[in-house]
């Protein structure tokens, strides 16, 4: 089968086009490289540099499914741009729907977040808990959705959005660079590496066990998986929603420790304000995932996550000296 993969330059775009291109099929990277690498498009995908609200260019009937990276993704840079993330996500994302529709490909696999639901009431966090943002980007991602939903009813699509937890590690040659980087595990592993004095813990304030905000980590490769057993069970006229993540929460000290562990540094870290939109605790249940697209994460160890995620961020280190 042939594939169009916006965003297939960034992070976990790259991952699931290397997975697609194992298990035999055709990939087409659609990157702008606004925060993608060229050298991140995995060998064996053909690329396009372009923008996702020209896809009508690119796309034809001779795709099977659009799987959709390409977005903004800054919680922090949203609160204080969220035109940039209406205007990408919302208005991008929009565009695509009509080339897809005029092209006549009619499957779609959309990469959406835990920042939809904001603060939950409840966790483990199920599909049906209330959406209320608690940040621009969450709600940029929160609206796509509810546009797929409409495009499925009225149109015929057959759509997955999956909404990834927090995603980590690496896979063969595709890791996490995002520049600049906000993530707290590259961050903590750049303490590491030496390139960083210290990590800042964001709130210690909390209401949690040790005080430090709560996150469910998933492998990126768990969830490359996810997206292929979407593109089998996206059915024409459904929009199906699915968490993605392993059901267990880490503080972040608690992430601060296990890259203690992994790489053998100390990590000094200090006590920062908090990050403005960061809700205490986020942790999924992926029952959907696991009973309607047959999911079965296996690789949920933190330590395991990050012990890949560090001999990654140690290749492109040695890489850019060189
Ligand atoms: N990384 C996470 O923890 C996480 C969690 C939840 C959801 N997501 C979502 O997953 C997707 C991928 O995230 P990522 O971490 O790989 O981010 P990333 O920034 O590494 O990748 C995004 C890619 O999209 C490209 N892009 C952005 N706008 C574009 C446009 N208009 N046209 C063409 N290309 C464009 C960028 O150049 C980049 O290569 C995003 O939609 C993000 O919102 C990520
Ligand atoms: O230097 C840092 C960086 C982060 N953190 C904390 O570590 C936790 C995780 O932060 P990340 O930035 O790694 O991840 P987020 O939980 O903010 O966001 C990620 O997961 C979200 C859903 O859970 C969204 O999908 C979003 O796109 C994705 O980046 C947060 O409590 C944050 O405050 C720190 O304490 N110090």
């Amino acid at each position: 089968m042939k594939y169009l993969v916006t965003g297939g330059a960034g992070y976990v775009g790259s991952v699931v086009a290397q997975h697609l291109l194992e298990a035999g099929h055709e990939v087409t990277v659609l990157d702008n490289l606004s925060t993608g690498f060229r050298e991140g498009v995995p060998a064996g995908a053909a690329f396009v540099e372009g923008d996702i609200r020209d896809a009508a260019k690119w796309l034809d009937s001779s795709y099977e499914a659009v799987l959709h990276f390409a977005a903004f993704s800054q919680v922090g840079e949203s609160v204080v741009k969220p035109e940039k993330y209406w205007d990408n996500n919302v208005g991008g994302t929009m565009a695509l729907l009509a080339a897809m529709r005029e092209a006549g490909v009619r499957k779609l696999v959309f990469s959406s977040t835990a920042a939809t639901y904001g603060e939950p009431e409840q966790v483990p966090i199920v599909e049906t808990a209330p959406t209320q943002p608690t940040n621009p980007y969450g709600a940029t991602k929160l609206a796509v959705d509810h546009m797929i939903t409409g495009e499925a009813a009225a149109h015929g699509l057959g759509a997955v959005s999956l909404r990834y937890f927090n995603v980590a590690g690496a896979y063969g040659a595709q890791g996490e660079r995002h520049n600049p980087e906000s993530h707290l595990i590259p961050l903590v592993l750049q303490v590491a590496q030496g390139r960083r004095e210290a990590i800042s813990v964001f709130g210690d304030d909390y209401p949690t066990p040790d005080g430090t905000c709560i996150r469910d980590y998933i492998h990126v490769a768990d969830l490359a998986d996810a997206h292929l057993l979407a593109l089998t069970a996206a059915q024409p006229g459904e929009h199906l929603i699915c968490n993605l993540g392993n059901g267990e929460g880490f503080s972040v000290r608690e992430v601060i420790e296990t890259v203690r562990q992994v790489t053998g540094h100390p990590i000094p870290e200090v006590v920062a304000p908090r990050r403005g939109g960061d809700p205490a605790v986020l942790v999924a249940s992926a029952a959907t995932a696991r009973e309607k697209l047959g999911w079965n994460p296996t690789r949920a160890d933190l330590a395991g996550i990050v012990a890949d995620a560090w001999e990654f961020a140690q290749r492109i280190s040695t890489a850019r000296e060189q």
